[in-house]
Parts: structure tokens; sequence; C-alpha cells
């Protein structure tokens, strides 16, 4: 059977944009806690934004190389159910909150891949983001995409750089069942354009069902 697949959107600092992505059909929102970002969320906003979100979307918690106790402290905060960890965390550091987690893997070689399944292996996904030096991510650029695996096992995330002109290109190359979106869905840094997630989910769907 066909699966439906996973669409998350990254980034949101407004409950609007949030409910939005919600009802154009997003699986989950991300948060990004990161403080160097321009997509940066405090927790009383991010607390606002998962207060307006229907049942049944998932709530993402972005972090880099934070410190445990602020990651703590957030998620007292915060209602969180996934974390996103997007720095240098070990695989003990991303599991000790006892969450489930996504590692990102800045993807230059294969094998970046093949290491990151096998080391974040409790992971309930790893996140292939593109390299781009002294970048940690959202940076809208893609990796390429021909550096992956025919055939990749494991729960796996296609993201960086994809946007509605080219997520159909994407899933038709890579067969991803699950994608991560943020600046490419924007209208200006951390303020989504509701256009462009609805044509972003809309091809996501269509491009899936044709796989
Ligand atoms: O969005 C950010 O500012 C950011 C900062 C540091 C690490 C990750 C960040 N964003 C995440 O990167 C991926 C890809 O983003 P894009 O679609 O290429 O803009 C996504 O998960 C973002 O939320």
């Amino acid at each position: 059977m066909q699966q439906h697949i996973r669409i998350k959107i990254c980034g949101i600092t407004r409950p609007e944009d949030a409910v939005c992505a919600a009802r154009f059909g997003a699986d989950a929102v991300g948060l990004v806690f990161y403080h160097a970002s321009k997509r940066r969320v405090l927790p009383p906003q991010a607390a606002e934004i998962v207060s307006a979100l229907p049942p049944f979307v998932g709530t993402v918690g972005l972090f880099v190389n934070e410190s445990a106790e602020r990651i703590g402290d957030i998620l007292a905060q915060v209602p969180l159910d996934v974390l996103q960890f997007h720095g240098d965390e070990t695989p003990e550091f991303c599991r000790q909150f006892r969450r489930p987690y996504l590692k990102a893997v800045r993807v230059r070689h294969a094998d970046d891949v093949c290491r990151a399944l096998r080391d974040y292996a409790d992971a309930r996904g790893v996140l292939l983001d593109a390299h781009v030096a002294g970048e940690y991510g959202g940076t809208g650029q893609c990796f390429d995409w021909s550096l992956l695996p025919q055939d990749l096992a494991g729960n796996w995330i296609l993201s960086g750089g994809l946007n509605p002109h080219n997520i159909t290109a994407a899933l038709a190359q890579t067969g991803a069942a699950a994608v991560d979106v943020s600046s490419g869905v924007e209208a200006a840094a951390g303020i989504k354009c509701p256009h462009k997630m609805a044509d972003f989910i809309a091809r996501c769907r269509q491009a899936h069902h044709r796989l």
C-alpha cells in the first residue's frame, strides 16, 4: 500500500503560520531554539504557537549544540513531541531526554548518510541537509541527491533547499518518504508564505502518489 508522505514545515515563528501549515496538511511543524537563527523563537512564543495547533500535528524543537540544562528548561515550558539536533550532538546526548529525536547530518559524501544512520540508529529519523561551511542549516541549499545510495533503508528525511519548484524532482530522484522544508516556503526569514506552503504540500502529495 502507498505510504502517506510525511511533511514537516520548520522555522515557524507565528501561530497563524502554524495554523495555515496544519490546514494545508503538514504532519509536523518545527520551532527553532538556536540563538543565532533568524527564525529563533523564545519559549513563551513557542508555547503560544503549539497551543494554536489542532490535534494530531506534531511539534518539533530544533537545537544546535544547546546545553542539556537549557533544553530541559525549554521542555518544561513548551510541549514538544520530538527533538531535532542540528549540531555536533553525540547519540548519548540526543537520547538523554527520553523523547523521540531527529539527528541532522550535513551531507558531503555518500558515507555521511550511512554513518549517521548507523551511529544514530535509535533516532526517530536522520535528517539529510546540505553542507554549507560555517552554517548549521536553514540555508536554502540542496545537497547532491545523487550521493544517496539506491534504495536507502532506514528512517531518513530529505531536507535542504526544498521548495515548490524542486520538490517533484527531489521526490522522483530520491524516493523520500519524509521531507522537511523551511526557507523554501517563506515570504521572509521566519515568515511563511501561505501560497508556497500550500503549493509545496500539494506537489509533495501528487509526486509521492506517482512513486
Ligand atoms: O532555520 C535555521 O535558521 C536553522 C539554523 C540552524 C540549523 C538548522 C536550521 N534550519 C533547518 O535546516 C533545515 C533545512 O532548511 P532549509 O529548508 O534549507 O531552509 C530545516 O530542518 C530547517 O528547519
